[in-house]
């Protein structure tokens, strides 16, 4: 992420190519962040790849360069899609960077939380249409991004697994990713998988309806690029207003009571009994490894 001199992030900043689309429109030819790449041919279909290694953690830094990204999409007429997707081997995102959550102060956590609501604000928000092709595990916030694109598409490969694990952390999933989860798959299987903290493999996730689909990884971005053609086939206006019918509550839950949510956020993970729960985690991540 580079950071101009008033210390606003400027997303891709000297590696940005603004072209100029024969007609006239202004068209992002490739744009290239620190921590995921973007590419906007003149299909109109961006296609965004997370590129931060080992497991594509989302800091703090990875999620403001994710809503920079969204906005700029979003704010550029030329683009009504986007395909997310890794660039790692086997990681779509392990979900929200647990040491961002670790022993920092009460500035830090407020700082991050708000960035989480944002990017979600942003992607659940989105009026483009968003199709998650998912190649690789997905735990916890990394559900949460695919959940909150409109189509999932997800590798068949039953070692790659996906739900928001959250009770296994000894953390609780706040109520919009739990709303976010419910819209996806139903109350009841939202319930059970989210008081077990359930990462369910891929055939199982597709049997629960939390992705749409399963593809060999080698199809899978043609596969994406296929839905998203199904989907951009309809008029815009027709497609954005029936999707801000159907999530806008739960965005209006979230911007009503957004100041409260980081309130709580940073008064649970403050404790020390959560801290020495994630403590726990990371070193048990640690010496799965060993
Ligand atoms: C009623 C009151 C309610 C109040 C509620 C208020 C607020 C709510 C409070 C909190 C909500 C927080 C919501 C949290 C959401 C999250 O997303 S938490 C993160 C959950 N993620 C995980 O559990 C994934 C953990 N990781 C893995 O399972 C694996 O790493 C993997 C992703 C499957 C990849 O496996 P593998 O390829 O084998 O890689 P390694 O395990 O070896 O990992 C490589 C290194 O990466 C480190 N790492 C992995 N995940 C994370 C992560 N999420 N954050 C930070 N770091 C991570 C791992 O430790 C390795 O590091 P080293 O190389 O050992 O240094």
């Amino acid at each position: 992420m580079l950071l101009s001199g008033s210390g606003k992030p400027q997303f891709g900043e000297g590696n940005r190519e603004v072209g100029e689309a024969p007609l006239g429109r202004p068209v992002w030819a490739a744009v290239g962040g620190s921590l995921m790449s973007l590419c906007l041919p003149f299909t109109g279909v961006a296609t965004m790849k997370f590129k931060s290694p080992p497991v594509n953690s989302l800091s703090l830094e990875f999620l403001t360069e994710f809503s920079i990204s969204l906005e700029k999409l979003e704010n550029n007429r030329a683009c009504r899609g986007v395909i997310i997707t890794s660039t790692l081997p086997k990681i779509f995102s392990s979900g929200l960077d647990i040491t961002e959550m670790c022993g920092k102060s009460m500035e830090h956590y407020t700082e991050f939380w708000r960035a989480v609501q944002e990017m979600w604000l942003r992607l659940y928000g989105s009026n483009m249409v968003t199709v998650a092709a998912v190649n690789g595990s997905s735990p916890a916030g990394g559900c949460l991004v695919a959940m909150s694109c409109d189509y999932r598409i997800m590798a068949e490969n039953p070692k790659f697994s996906i739900g928001l694990n959250e009770a296994q952390l000894g953390i609780v999933a706040p109520f919009w990713f739990k709303d976010t989860f419910v819209n996806v798959v139903g109350h009841r299987i939202a319930e059970r998988s989210l008081q077990l903290g359930s990462l369910h493999p891929a055939p199982e996730a597709h049997k629960l309806g939390l992705v749409d689909e399963l593809v060999p990884e080698e199809k899978l971005m043609e596969r994406a690029a296929a839905v998203m053609a199904q989907w951009l086939a309809l008029p815009d206006h027709a497609r954005q207003l029936t999707k801000t019918m159907m999530r806008k509550a739960v965005l209006d839950r979230l911007v009503a009571h957004r100041e409260e949510d980081i309130k709580n956020f940073v008064t649970f993970v403050s404790k020390e009994s959560i801290q020495k729960s994630l403590r726990m985690y990371m070193e048990m991540l640690k010496k799965r490894k060993s």
